[in-house]
């Protein structure tokens, strides 16, 4: 199978050399699509490459009916509708690290340049105008940065800051008294920070939370004559607002590599003579450039081929050791979640998933992912995957919860997964066995072992002698080859179950038949 790639950003050709490389990959570059191009030719791509510009809204999901993976070279996803990919089982993934020193490196040159008005000096040079006078800046040396958000970049341009002999304060709400410690600076409210610095950096997402976080009411509270920087995104600081600080005297200068829009060719901010700028260039360098792509093409080669990704956004990303631990179970816990959801054919209202032995100690929620996506497809097709499974469960009111427990009932990993139905409630278990696979090993109270693939039946009748032999009488009648038999029972002559492995599907005839026979309560077809 040939999956489609279709990149519609400008990307650095080396960084996108694995995808060009792989043998089922097929790989469209096409950056100059206008929104209403992309929406029609999106439909028949499995994946998109994008940067920050081209904007993956709600509408153009809606069209890309065989999407299956948005890929954003760089941090920020602002620019991708995160809450509608989920819900379409489309994955998002970014690659977070790779541009971090570029961005932290731009923001000192900005720094820099507004310290010193290196942009306004060089364009009056340009102009023959020869004025060392008009130019006079300040030194950073001792003054007070204040950095807002110190996550990868706020952190490397906080460690910058400080060879530039700076005093650093920061507001993170993760930012704990020890951690700034260690790192040699100082920590305080959003307030604390905003009051002290002489120049405040952004490097927080965009957010609902921090959308015109740096507004009227915050320049207020700065010192006169702060300096300003953006190098994170666009609407973290409201313009209007930097707009009027800067003509009332309030803020001295600003830096701004990023806007509340992009791309635009007139800025009235860019009008005033204070205002430094740069069209979001903070990432822009060969070496960031060449990661991210490597980064995002790598996780988008492995989400296609069924593998496990590196930087999802819109699944919580795993450290190796926990998903080399959990990933072989993937496979059972799908099977477990819809080998349930045959038995009980029933909707479910309550899921409950166990996990003990060797998986009692880790990050389970992909396996509870998996587990559910197991039992929806039952209901609701193909569409399910481990993006959305969650997710649809959440909007049809179907409980999910997961518990650890210390008794393994001598497996050294186990899996029980239960499912509450309006009329019942009915439990599995399954176990990795070394060397040998993923194995049932019981049925409600029933002990069994079988390897959950393939076509099943599952027969509840009553322990009396004669009934194994009417049942396969039935099954040879209607052609139907059984490969493994067992059988348990609650006590002799009680309640007791058949577990058939069959080499086709128990069609509707041979079922009703089966059915008709006095000692069984129950047959029903199972196939995985
Ligand atoms: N200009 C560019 O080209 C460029 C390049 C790379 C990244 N970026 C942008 O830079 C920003 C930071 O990227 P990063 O990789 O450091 O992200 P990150 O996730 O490592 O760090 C963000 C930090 O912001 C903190 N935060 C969240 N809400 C906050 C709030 N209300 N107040 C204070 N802190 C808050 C988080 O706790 C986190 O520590 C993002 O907006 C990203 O899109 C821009
Ligand atoms: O694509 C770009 O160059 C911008 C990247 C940057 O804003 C990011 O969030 O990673």
């Amino acid at each position: 199978m040939t999956f489609h790639v279709l990149i519609t950003d400008p990307l650095s050709e080396e960084g996108i050399q694995p995808l060009r490389e792989a043998k089922n990959i097929h790989v469209v570059v096409d950056t100059e699509l206008t929104p209403e191009q992309l929406e029609e030719k999106i439909v028949g791509f499995d994946a998109l490459l994008v940067r920050s510009q081209t904007q993956v809204t709600r509408s153009l999901i809606s069209k890309a009916k065989n999407l299956k993976i948005i890929g954003r070279a760089g941090v920020g996803v602002d620019n991708i509708d995160l809450e509608a990919a989920t819900e379409h089982g489309i994955i998002v993934v970014n690659a977070p690290n790779g541009n971090t020193n570029s961005a932290a490196e731009h923001t000192m040159a900005m720094i820099m340049a507004l310290s010193r008005n290196i942009p306004q000096a060089y364009l009056a040079l340009k102009n023959h105008e020869w004025n060392r006078k008009k130019y006079v800046g300040v030194e950073l040396k001792d003054k007070t940065l204040g950095v807002i958000g110190l996550g990868r970049i706020g952190s490397e341009v906080a460690y910058r800051a400080k060879g530039q002999r700076m005093n650093v304060i920061a507001y993170d709400p993760f930012l704990t008294k020890e951690k700034a410690e260690k790192m040699g600076i100082g920590c305080g409210t959003f307030e604390e920070v905003i009051q002290q610095a002489d120049f405040i950096t952004v490097h927080t997402p965009l957010m609902k939370e921090t959308r015109h976080l740096i507004n009227a009411d915050a320049f207020a509270k700065m010192k006169d004559g702060v300096y300003i920087v953006n190098c994170a995104r666009g609407g973290i600081i409201d313009e209007d607002a930097l707009y009027d600080a800067i003509v009332s005297g309030k803020v001295a200068g600003a830096a701004l590599d990023v806007f509340e829009e992009e791309p635009f060719h007139e800025h009235r901010l860019l009008e005033l003579p204070q205002v430094v700028a740069t069209p979001h260039l903070g990432a822009s360098t060969v070496e960031a450039q060449e990661i991210v792509a490597i980064d995002v093409s790598r996780d988008v080669i492995r989400y296609l081929n069924g593998e496990p990704v590196k930087n999802p956004v819109n699944l919580p990303s795993l450290p190796k050791d926990v998903l080399a631990t959990i990933e072989p179970y993937f496979h059972l816990a799908e099977k477990l979640g819809a080998f349930l959801i045959d038995l009980v054919k029933e909707v479910a209202e309550e899921i409950h998933i166990y996990y003990s032995g060797e998986l009692y100690d880790v990050e389970v929620s992909p396996l509870t992912r998996n587990t559910v996506k197991g039992i929806l497809k039952r209901h609701l097709g193909s569409h399910v995957n481990d993006v959305n499974a969650l997710y649809l469960a959440e909007r049809r009111d179907i409980t999910v919860r997961e518990s650890k427990t210390s008794s393994n009932k001598g497996f050294t990993n186990l899996i029980t997964v239960e499912i509450k139905t309006k009329s019942q409630t009915r439990r599995v278990s399954g176990t990795l066995l070394n060397g040998l696979g993923p194995r049932i090993v019981k049925v409600d109270d029933y002990s069994v072992d079988v390897t959950p693939k393939g076509h099943m039946v599952f027969i509840q009748h009553i322990d009396m002698p004669g009934v194994i032999g009417r049942m396969g009488s039935i099954l040879a009648k209607h052609d139907i080859n059984i490969a493994t038999m067992q059988v348990d029972r609650s006590d002799v002559g009680g309640s007791a179950m058949m577990m058939l492995t069959i080499d086709r599907h128990l069609d509707d005839a041979a079922l009703e038949e089966l059915k008709k026979l006095q000692e069984i309560n129950d047959v029903v077809a199972i196939d995985l």
